[in-house]
Formats: structure tokens, C-alpha cells, sequence
């Protein structure tokens, strides 16, 4: 199990939070014992994407201008290692995946989702694009026109909606603990020798992971350019999608 918690901040990921999730992945990555694994956010709360007040004080000003660059260069790679750990992963989404929060998601081969939660790719009203990965793994499950839809609207992608969409595999009554169907659901994944379904899970990684690593280099380039120009750092410099609450 992989959790995150930022109490303070919808479990929003500092830079050392990032370094934290990649050094979680280097252990997966070594731990052979086991064929699953489930990410989920503490307090009720998946994740709310980037910190924006460490992004505001240290990521935006002119002499921080490779921040954003680095930033997602890391979480790309850390998403990339995750998703093509040999286990099979679940995200359990309680509260919101936002921003980042529905790029993490994506990493994960499947989303388990509480009835009430809702996926949120915020992007585009901080006058950027996905930054972690993110862009090219939704098209990947939804396809590329509920994909347009998705980022394009900014749309909250409620969990009845994002099993419609293919993005969601499971929703969960509200009074039932998400991280405990989505260890069930992993259970019924993960019941045969660990030995085959790790082994099936390189296979189907594999099958379709070089496919797509263009279009997440050109997706990593084109957010290294957009994030710090002015109309991302002053939606940033607001709280980001926060300042757009109420739609
Ligand atoms: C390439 C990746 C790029 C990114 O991920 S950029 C980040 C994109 N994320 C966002 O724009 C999310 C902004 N936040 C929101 O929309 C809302 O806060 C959110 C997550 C829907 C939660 O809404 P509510 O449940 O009503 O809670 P709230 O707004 O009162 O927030 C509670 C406290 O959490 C803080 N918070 C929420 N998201 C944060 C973030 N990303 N970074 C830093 N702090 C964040 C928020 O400022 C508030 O703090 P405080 O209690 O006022 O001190």
C-alpha cells in the first residue's frame, strides 16, 4: 500500500513528497514477495496535485524557471516506473483526484472510486497541460474524444460518469471503506500463482508502454514551456483550480 498525506493541503505533493513516492517505487520495484499494491490518499482524500503554495514561493520566479521542468521530469519518471511495476495496481479514490491528483491515478492500471468522488483534470484552467504523465495515459484508457472532453472542460468527472467514460472499474457505496474494496478487488486480480501474474503483467505493460513514450516526452515538453508563463503563475499564485470552486 502506498498512501499519501498532506492534512493541510488535500494531500497536495511538496518536492519532497515527490522524492518520497519515487523512493516507494524503487521499493516496489525490488520487493518480490507480492503481486498487488494500492494507492490511496489519508483523511478521506486522494490527491490534490502539485502544492501550490510551495509551487507559488519556489517554483515560479525567474531564477526558478527550470523548477516546473524538473518537476515534471521526476513525476513522470516515478509514474512510468509505477505503471510498469510486475504488480497490478489500484488507486482507491475517496474525496478528489485533482491536477496531478488525476495524473497519479492514471498510472495505476485500475481506479477504484467512491460514489461521491470525482476526478478532475484542472489543467487547463492553469493555462497548462498535464504535466505528469498524465495527458497520455487518459487518452490511453478513455480514448481520444472523451480525453478532449475531459481536459478540454475541466470538468469534475463524478464516479458514475468516469465508469461510463472507462475510467473508473468499481464504485463504491459512500459508507464502504474504498481502500478495503479496492484490496478486494485487487485480491480477485492477484489469486493465481504470483509468479504468473506478475509475469503477466510484463507482458501486457510491455505490449503497449514503448508505444506511447514519444507522446509523453512531447507531453513533458510542452508543460515545461507552458508552466511559470504569466497566466499559469497567476492562476497558481491563487490557489489554482481552488479559485474556480464552485463550477
Ligand atoms: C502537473 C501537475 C500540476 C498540478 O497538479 S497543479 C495543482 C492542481 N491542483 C489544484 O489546482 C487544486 C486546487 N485546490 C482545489 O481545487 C480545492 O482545494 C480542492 C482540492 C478541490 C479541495 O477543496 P475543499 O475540499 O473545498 O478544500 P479547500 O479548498 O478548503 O482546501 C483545504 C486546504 O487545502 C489547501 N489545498 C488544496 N489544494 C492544494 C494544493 N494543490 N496545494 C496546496 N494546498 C492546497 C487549501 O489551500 C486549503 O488550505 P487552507 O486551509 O486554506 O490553509
Amino acid at each position: 500500500m502506498i498512501s499519501i498525506s498532506n492534512p493541510g493541503g488535500r494531500n497536495s505533493l511538496s518536492g519532497k513528497m515527490m522524492c518520497e513516492l519515487a523512493d516507494a517505487v524503487d521499493v516496489l520495484q525490488a520487493w518480490e514477495g507480492g503481486a498487488g499494491v494500492v494507492l490511496h490518499g489519508e483523511n478521506g482524500f486522494f490527491c490534490a496535485g502539485a502544492d501550490l503554495k510551495v509551487a507559488a514561493q519556489h517554483m515560479l520566479g525567474p531564477s526558478e524557471n527550470g523548477m516546473g521542468e524538473e518537476m515534471s521530469y521526476l513525476m513522470h519518471h516515478t509514474t512510468s516506473r509505477l505503471r510498469a511495476l510486475p504488480l497490478i495496481s489500484v488507486a482507491a479514490i475517496e474525496g478528489a483526484a485533482v491536477g496531478g491528483g488525476a495524473e497519479l491515478a492514471t498510472a495505476c492500471d485500475f481506479r477504484v472510486m467512491a460514489k461521491d468522488s470525482y476526478i478532475r483534470f484542472v489543467h487547463a484552467l492553469l493555462s497548462v497541460v498535464p504535466g505528469w504523465g498524465g495527458g497520455t495515459r487518459l487518452t490511453k484508457i478513455v480514448g481520444r474524444r472523451d480525453a478532449l472532453r475531459i481536459v478540454c472542460t475541466a470538468d469534475k468527472i463524478h464516479a458514475d460518469q468516469a465508469m461510463a467514460f472507462g475510467l473508473c472499474d468499481e464504485v463504491v457505496e459512500t459508507s464502504t471503506d474504498t481502500v478495503k474494496v479496492a484490496t478486494g478487488f485487487l485480491q480477485k486480480l492477484t489469486a493465481n500463482s504470483t509468479a504468473a501474474t506478475r509475469a503477466l503483467k510484463t507482458v501486457v505493460s510491455q505490449a503497449d508502454d514503448d508505444a506511447y513514450r514519444p507522446s509523453l516526452n512531447h507531453e513533458h515538453d510542452v508543460f515545461s514551456r507552458m508552466w511559470g508563463n504569466k497566466a499559469s503563475a497567476e492562476q497558481i499564485g491563487k490557489g489554482g483550480a481552488s479559485a474556480r470552486k464552485g463550477d
